[in-house]
């Protein structure tokens, strides 16, 4: 449904965006990640066709509507767009703001169809009252219907709770995933928030140096991201030193002597086998320094352990604590540990880590 093949967006010399692939299919919703400044606006206007391309192409459904050549105009796209502002008309009544870009049909249908997308985001009772008679979410809401009325090919939304509370937010974004997923809409997100990026999306870009640095899944980019940025960026987590070393028997290890395989990650938490695709790719050799990553639920409580790490700092999240912990030097360690195990800062627990992907980047 959509379609972006090596895509490359400039203001004049200023380079935006290089070589950007991505797709969507009928029914998937992406979201386009990245912090301020990495083109996610220019990305959003180029599709909804406010901004000229420079190389590639964006196509919506098998039809290119913008490359060097074409510009095909915004108003025949069948793109709706969420602002993030809302953008709604403050003289008019909710029945009225949905309607509005239906008056090429015949007054009776463009009602029908505003009347369904209403009932939709679930403002039935609010059909006359005006903007300034709702909350910040059922403007939202008014501002979604808006968007889908028309029955749109692909719906863009620009940051479309960043100006809600936290907790609305939150359960505005699911209920507008329910909503857009019943309706079989492609949607494209953009946003700063990982949060929201994780609860309406399937697919997420994370944008940065010019370049879409990964297009995955929530689960690829925290379990497996791409790039070193990507897994700064994405979720909580720190860096610990490694060195990658070899062992020439096996009594170290309780793996199947195979040659490949007796490349190992040294770290102060203790050793970790140095995954296949390192080997080939030739990233790492016997010998080189490296950072290897670990995520709060990497590491573990566990009071039987001789590893004994220092509370520096907590932070208490209800069903976990997250603590900072201090490990001989190193002061950053993360451990999301269950908050039944209740430590104070300067006491000691005991740590096991535990990392089911291991992810190493050069130093
Ligand atoms: N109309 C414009 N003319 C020239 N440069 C622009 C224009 N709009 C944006 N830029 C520049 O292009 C780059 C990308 O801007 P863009 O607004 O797409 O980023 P963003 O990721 O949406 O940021 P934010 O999250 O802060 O909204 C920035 O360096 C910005 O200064």
């Amino acid at each position: 449904m959509l379609d972006i093949t090596n895509l490359s967006l400039s203001y004049g010399k200023q380079n935006v965006l290089q070589n950007l692939t991505i797709s969507l299919s009928q029914g998937e919703i992406g979201c386009i990640l990245g912090p301020s400044g990495c083109g996610k606006t220019t990305l959003l206007r180029a599709i909804a066709g406010f901004k000229s391309v420079q190389e590639g192409s964006i196509s919506v459904n098998g039809t290119i509507v913008s490359d060097a050549q074409t510009e095909m105009p915004v108003a025949k796209r069948r793109i709706g767009v969420v602002f993030q502002d809302f953008a709604l008309f403050p003289h008019m009544t909710v029945l009225k703001n949905v309607a509005y870009g239906l008056s090429k049909l015949a007054k009776s249908d463009s009602l029908k169809l505003a009347e369904q997308a209403i009932e939709l985001v679930g403002l039935n009772d609010s059909k006359s009252k005006y903007p300034h008679e709702l909350s910040g979410g059922q403007q939202q809401r008014v501002a979604i219907a808006r968007a889908i009325a028309p029955k749109p090919d692909l719906l863009l939304l620009d940051e479309p709770f960043s100006s809600l509370d936290p907790e609305l937010r939150e359960r505005l974004s699911s209920e507008i995933r329910s909503i857009i997923k019943q309706q079989n809409i492609t949607a494209l997100l953009i946003t700063h928030d990982q949060t929201e990026a994780f609860a309406m999306a399937d697919k997420i870009g994370v944008l940065h140096d010019h370049q879409c640095q990964q297009w995955g899944t929530a689960y690829d980019l925290y379990h497996e991201p791409a790039t070193e940025f990507i897994a700064d960026f994405v979720g909580e987590g720190v860096f610990i030193p490694v060195t990658v070393v070899a062992y020439e028997n096996d009594e170290e290890s309780t793996i199947e002597p195979i040659e490949e395989k007796r490349i190992w990650l040294e770290t102060q938490l203790g050793r970790f086998l140095l995954p296949e695709e390192y080997l080939t790719s030739g990233t790492f050799k016997v010998g080189d320094k490296a950072k290897m990553l670990v995520r709060p639920d990497d590491l573990r409580h566990q009071d039987e352990s001789v590893m004994k790490a220092r509370v520096v700092g907590r932070s208490f999240r209800g069903a976990h604590i997250l603590y900072r912990l201090s490990l001989n030097e190193n002061d950053g360690l993360l451990c999301l540990a269950p908050s039944h195990h209740d430590h104070q800062i300067g006491e000691s627990f005991g740590i096991h880590l535990e990392v089911e992907h291991v992810i190493c980047f050069p130093i």
